[in-house]
């Protein structure tokens, strides 16, 4: 592990809440720091040429120096010149928060896709930050070279030449196109089976791929106690307990203060979202920042144009809260299902809920196909869920299904 230093800086008036560092100092662990020492620094201003003031630095400087601190990491994102200057004062790798989530999603990403998204993110993020005349900054910094903040997705050494970094880009770009065109004709073919789609979001660690695992019964998505366990989009199969199945999507977990520019990079990863039939958002009801988190998730969403999807709410890891608090938080949130995915508790009425939410768009039927119409059978099973089959003594077919209301309003022209 490296030794790391963080420095969570923030105006007099806008400190950061105990929750915000202590997520900082989750994410240096996340990607293999060990934390030797926090400063909270609070400024009137900052600083432009070094973000905070001058005294401070030299104070970091020693600290830096007689411990053997590999990493500087800030809380704020900070401007190519200020990451110059700090290290030009401070012997040690400067990363930022942008630099620091992007490090762990090189290390986390599984998929092409997933690759070539966080690569260009990165290299884009680079670009600017690279000296003059090819040099690297990030491999000047302290001398030292590799671990922390120097990762790129797979085996990849990332680049710090301008010129080649520049037509890097350009290429990446071109293969991100190209594995889009193909997602969307894949994900075209699989539309023939019309199930429907909920797309599973929250905060990072808040408990989405533990509950898809409890879902399908099974442990072949990664989940884990770090930040950004997931980074691709897994989509599986969930049978209901009145029959039938519905498709959920397990996603990247969100986060305050994701830069921009990775929110777009993950748009085609996370289009999942915007073309879901319901939203299903998983809260840590553990957590102490619950409203926040909430907050962070909501502007995303909006962020994706998912605003007016359905979206029905649920409350992970209930297990770890004591009897009182369980219920005040079940009674500020009467629309909520409240589970443990860990424990298996609750996920009955969370898959009620999710149908409920479904029928803003989906309808429950019940309909009978006659002996003489039998060639619709078919038709139904490519275009509805069918939840329930009876077969009736004359030869025809009862069948229970939920179903978008154009491909009911066809099926009901036929009948
Ligand atoms: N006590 C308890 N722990 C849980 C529960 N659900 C998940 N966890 C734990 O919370 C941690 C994070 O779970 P994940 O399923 O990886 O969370 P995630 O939302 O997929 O996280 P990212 O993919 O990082 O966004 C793991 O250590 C889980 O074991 C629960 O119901 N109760
Ligand atoms: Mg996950």
């Amino acid at each position: 592990m490296e030794k790391v230093i963080l420095v969570a800086a923030s105006l007099k008036g806008e400190k950061y809440s105990k929750e915000s560092v202590a997520e900082l100092e989750r994410l240096a662990h996340t990607a293999g720091g060990s934390v030797y020492k926090t400063y909270e620094v609070l400024l009137n201003a900052y600083n432009p040429a070094t973000l905070i003031g001058k005294g401070k630095c030299e104070e970091i400087a020693l600290e830096v120096k007689a411990n053997d601190i590999s990493a500087v990491i800030f809380n704020e994102e900070i401007t190519p010149a200020q990451q110059k200057n700090l290290a030009n004062i401070i012997p040690a790798k400067i990363i930022d928060r942008t630099w620091l989530i992007l490090d762990i999603f090189a290390s986390r990403a599984r998929t092409k896709e997933g690759e070539l998204q966080v690569e260009l993110a990165q290299l884009k993020f680079l670009l600017p930050r690279l000296s003059g005349k090819g040099g690297a900054l990030m491999q000047q910094t302290g001398g030292r070279r590799g671990g922390m903040g120097t990762r790129g997705p797979g085996e990849r050494k990332l680049e710090y030449d301008r010129r080649r970094l520049r037509v890097r880009i350009a290429k990446l770009e071109e293969e991100i196109e190209k594995v889009k065109k193909e997602r969307g004709i894949r994900r075209a073919r699989r539309a023939v089976v019309p199930l429907p789609q909920v797309a599973i979001v929250g905060y990072t660690n808040a408990g989405k791929s533990t509950l898809l695992n409890t879902l399908t019964q099974e442990t072949a998505v990664y989940a884990d106690d770090k930040l950004f366990a997931t980074l691709d989009p897994t989509t599986r199969r969930v049978k209901m307990p009145g029959g039938g199945q519905i498709l959920f999507t397990d996603t990247v977990g969100f986060i305050q203060k994701l830069p921009h520019n990775l929110v777009s990079a993950f748009r085609a990863t996370l289009e999942e979202v915007s073309e879901a039939d319901v939203i299903l958002h998983v809260k840590d009801a553990s957590s102490k920042d619950i409203s926040e988190q909430s907050r962070t998730v909501f502007k995303i969403i909006k962020d994706l144009g998912a605003q007016n999807i359905p979206m029905a709410e649920v409350f992970n890891k209930c297990d770890l809260l004591p009897h009182y608090p369980l219920a005040a938080l079940k009674n500020a949130n009467p629309g909520a299902v409240f589970i443990s995915a860990k424990e298996n508790k609750g996920i009955k009425e969370l898959l009620k809920k999710i149908e409920e939410t479904l029928l803003f768009k989906w309808h429950l039927k019940t309909i009978r196909i006659p002996v003489s119409k039998a060639y619709l059978t078919g038709f139904v099973y490519e275009n509805a869920m069918v939840k329930k089959r009876v077969e009736n003594k004359d030869g025809s077919l009862t069948l229970k299904i939920m179903i978008t209301k154009g491909n009911y309003d066809k099926i009901k022209k036929e009948l």
